[in-house]
């Protein structure tokens, strides 16, 4: 059996749109903390991706040793910030506006664990710029997405009316929305194909 450890709806969309058939099993970690670590050990918005998405998967894979987890997570990072998902609506504008007129990255991070073994990893990132967009653009974005953003590291999603507010995006379609399924189906048709099989 494939498991995602994700909670997010968008990376269960992508492997559902691929067409693989998994659980879905949220991981108990706690971000900040081992975020906290990670930077504390000298490492950057990518290192934190990878040690957060390796930790989730071994976190679910604890409790389901024979089968494949899959772990994900993203991070953004704007010059040497890290930014988070907004909590509300007020902290997706603010964090829109620090975005504004400006070049951000942003980090994806993909693990398989099988019993509590690191299989696989893959790191992706992809560079996005901003436009000068008025205040009156980012509220009609605002508008026309309503709560989805606040799952979303960058208060945006872009495959929706987001796309308004960039000037230029450079990198995997799939890394920007959170998990680089190209090297991932790579991986599980190298490690395990017989979950890429239609299952009955
Ligand atoms: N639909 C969409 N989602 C995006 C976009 N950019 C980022 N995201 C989402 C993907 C992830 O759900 C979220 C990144 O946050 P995390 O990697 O911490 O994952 P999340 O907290 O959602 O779930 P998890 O921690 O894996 O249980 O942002 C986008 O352009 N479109």
């Amino acid at each position: 059996m494939l498991i995602l450890a994700s909670a997010s709806a968008t990376r269960k969309a992508l492997l559902a749109k691929a067409g693989l058939r998994f659980a879905t099993h949220v991981a108990n970690v706690y971000e900040r903390a081992l975020e906290s670590e990670a930077l504390a050990a000298g490492g950057d918005a990518r290192d934190v991706a990878l040690l957060l998405a390796r930790h989730k998967a071994a976190a679910v894979s604890a409790h389901h040793p024979a089968d494949v987890v899959i772990g994900a997570d993203q991070t953004l990072s704007l010059g040497p910030e890290l930014l988070h998902k907004p909590g509300s609506r007020a902290e997706a504008i603010a964090q829109l506006d620090h975005l504004r007129g400006k070049t951000h990255r942003l980090h994806a991070a993909v693990t398989l664990v099988r019993d509590g073994v690191l299989l696989w990893s893959d790191m992706q990132t992809a560079e996005l710029t901003m436009r000068e967009f008025s205040a009156a653009e980012r509220d009609q974005v605002l508008e026309l997405e309503g709560n989805d953003i606040l799952g979303s590291v960058g208060s945006y999603r872009l495959e929706g009316p987001s796309i308004r507010l960039f000037e230029t995006v450079t990198g995997d379609y799939f890394t920007i929305l959170g998990l680089p399924l190209l090297p991932l189906l790579a991986a599980l048709r190298d490690i395990a194909p017989e979950l890429l099989e239609p299952q009955d």
